[in-house]
């Protein structure tokens, strides 16, 4: 095999499922391998790059300490030239847009952008709320004739999406091609945050960026977490109580304390998100792909990736 025809992936390797995410990628060809990227000065070798799940405020704040990294990332993903794949934690460093953030950092999360999304961190739950559901599979690869392992492509099944701690896509800007949707209700941090953020934008505000404290700690209006309670998890305990008066107490609370939030007429809270966006050539998934027994989104961004290496030889 002449070098040229091999492809080099890099896999941010800072935290998170980059060895998981260098395993999928391997096993698709031999043809196509992976690098761990942890340096400034690696970014010129490779032919794309993966942002793996993980934790996205460690990530930032790591990269921000790493001489110079953060910068050739931002470089890489605005020139545009080569393809990004940014999974969960990956994904919110690729966003614009970031509600959620965490208490941790007062300064807001540094994020690498590129992708005009808005994102809210954590919104299907914490870390023991995490699940599998379908999700709409990817589309075929391009230049899947050039690779025999991408031919063959199955556009039709569901695919397994695992989401940890993961984030949903609120909303997305025109440029960007919505690959995947799903129906869930926000966990209680992220319900708060979103009827903060409906607030703010009723008012006429552009949020950029919005921590779940700041959602918390508004003056007037404000509420506390504590008294939080969802439409699903009241009726839910409420139609589980065994004493009169614990049913009371529930119905009370279920009063003065159901967050009303926009697009919950059917009082669960469910909405539709977005899970999967293209914006050229960054992809971004909510889920994450590389602990799936399923390596169609890998295969998908390999096409991408082979398009670009064929283009820059045109
Ligand atoms: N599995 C994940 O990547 C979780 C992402 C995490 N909630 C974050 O904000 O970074």
């Amino acid at each position: 095999m002449p070098s040229e025809r091999i492809i080099r992936i890099g896999v941010l390797a800072l935290q998170g499922a980059f060895e998981e995410h260098q395993r999928s990628i391997e096993s698709i060809s031999s043809t196509i391998k992976t690098v761990q990227i942890r340096t400034p000065d690696q970014f010129d070798d490779i032919d794309g790059i993966i942002l793996p799940g993980g934790e996205s405020t460690a990530m930032g704040l790591i990269g921000d300490a790493t001489d110079g990294l953060w910068h050739a990332l931002r470089t890489f993903v605005h020139r545009g030239d080569k393809p990004t794949w940014g999974t969960c934690a990956g994904m919110i460093l690729l966003a614009e847009r970031c509600v959620g953030t965490s208490a941790v950092i007062t300064k807001g999360q540094s994020l690498i952008g590129g992708v005009d999304i808005l994102v809210c961190r954590n919104y299907f739950g914490s870390q023991v709320s995490s699940f599998e559901m379908h999700t709409p599979p990817p589309p075929a690869p391009c230049c899947a004739g050039e690779i025999d392992e991408l031919r063959d492509f199955d556009t039709a099944s569901a695919f397994p999406g695992v989401f940890i701690r993961a984030p949903a896509i609120l909303t997305a800007g025109s440029d960007v091609e919505v690959l995947g949707k799903v129906v869930a209700a926000p966990c209680r941090s992220a319900a708060v945050v979103l009827r903060e953020l409906e607030r703010k934008i009723e008012a006429g505000e552009n949020v950029t960026q919005m921590g779940v404290v700041d959602a918390l700690e508004r003056k007037g209006g404000g509420i506390r977490y504590a008294d939080v309670r969802l439409h699903k998890e009241t009726n839910a305990s409420a139609e589980g109580c065994c004493f009169e008066e614990e049913k009371k107490e529930v119905t009370a609370m279920e009063e003065s304390t159901n967050i009303e939030l926009p697009g919950a007429s059917d009082g669960t809270n469910a909405r539709e998100v977005i899970c999967a966006v293209r914006k050229g050539k960054v992809l971004c998934t909510a889920f994450h792909p590389e602990i799936a027994d399923d390596l169609r989104w890998h295969k998908y961004f390999c096409g991408m990736v082979l398009a670009a290496k064929n283009e820059s030889k045109e």
